[in-house]
């Protein structure tokens, strides 16, 4: 039997697409209540790293667990009730709805009434409308965006957008959130925003894995960065020994993002 010390494992995961080896041999284990940053180049095989814990690819080759059990069989709707919950690179909300219909569609796997049901008030529902109601809007308040429940996604400046994203996951009541460049495209307020927002989660026991390029960001608040470059994983440790880690400083030689990275 595995021993649970990881709340995630992914075990020598491969991937290629055609002539491209997206993932190589890729071993990392998340533990449970950590904020673990995914970094690297572009093309480093981040995003399909995340495409493969989430079910939206199937590996090659290796094993994904998750609190010990395997799940690289699993679709993306099977690991949802199990506890895994993400946000994407492109903010992939319903733009002519409104910010609590966006928020109730993470929330659907908890209750047994269909979502649309509870959208459009059938009768059965009203136990279930009112309890999804209830948690999106505790997601919506807990990203601050409670005042903007009704306005239509459209609306909302990019950052608020991806926080509504980020509500949104929270409402599948995961326990584990992967948060695919979160930061991308908000102002340095925002982005404080989203870093006290990451550390209260963990706080209140959630484990968040976070792709980022905002260096800074991501050596402030993960305990844990994994380093991937052309597919391989090149290094992996605490931020300080990242920092410093002269193939990750060769790996972003020349973009400048490490240099600037200081805590
Ligand atoms: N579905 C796909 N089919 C073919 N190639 C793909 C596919 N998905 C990703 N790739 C390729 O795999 C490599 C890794 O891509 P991936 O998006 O995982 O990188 P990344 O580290 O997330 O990059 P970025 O920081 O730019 O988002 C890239 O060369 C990309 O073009």
């Amino acid at each position: 039997m595995t021993e649970v010390t990881n709340i995630l494992e992914v075990r020598g995961v491969s991937k290629r697409f055609g002539g491209l080896q997206a993932l190589d041999d890729i071993t990392i284990g998340v533990k449970p209540q950590t904020v673990h940053g995914i970094i690297g180049p572009n093309g480093a095989g981040k995003t399909t790293l995340f495409n493969v814990i989430t079910g939206l690819i199937q590996p090659d080759q290796g094993g994904l667990y998750l609190e010990g059990r395997r799940i690289d069989s699993l679709k993306p709707y099977q690991l949802v009730p199990r506890g895994v919950a993400r946000t994407f690179q492109n903010i992939r909300l319903f733009k002519e709805m409104s910010v609590i219909e966006n928020v109730l569609i993470g929330q659907h796997v908890h209750t047994p009434t269909p979502i649309f049901s509870i959208m459009i008030n059938g009768k059965k529902s009203r136990y279930w409308e009112e309890v999804a109601l209830q948690e999106a809007m505790d997601a919506l308040r807990f990203v601050g965006l409670e005042t903007k429940a009704d306005e239509q996604v459209k609306n909302l400046s990019y950052g608020q957008q991806r926080l509504v994203e980020f509500a949104r996951a929270l409402a599948a009541k995961p326990k584990l959130i992967l948060l695919d460049e979160p930061a991308a495209g908000m102002n340095p307020t925002e982005k404080a925003n989203l870093l006290r927002l990451v550390s209260l989660l963990q706080e209140k026991g959630y484990t968040i894995v976070l792709i980022e390029h905002d260096m800074k960001l991501v050596m402030n608040i993960c305990e844990t960065i994994s380093v991937l470059d052309h597919g391989k994983k090149i290094a992996e440790g605490r931020p300080e020994h990242i920092r410093k880690h002269p193939d990750v400083i060769s790996a972003y030689l020349g973009k400048g993002d490490l240099v600037h990275a200081g805590s």
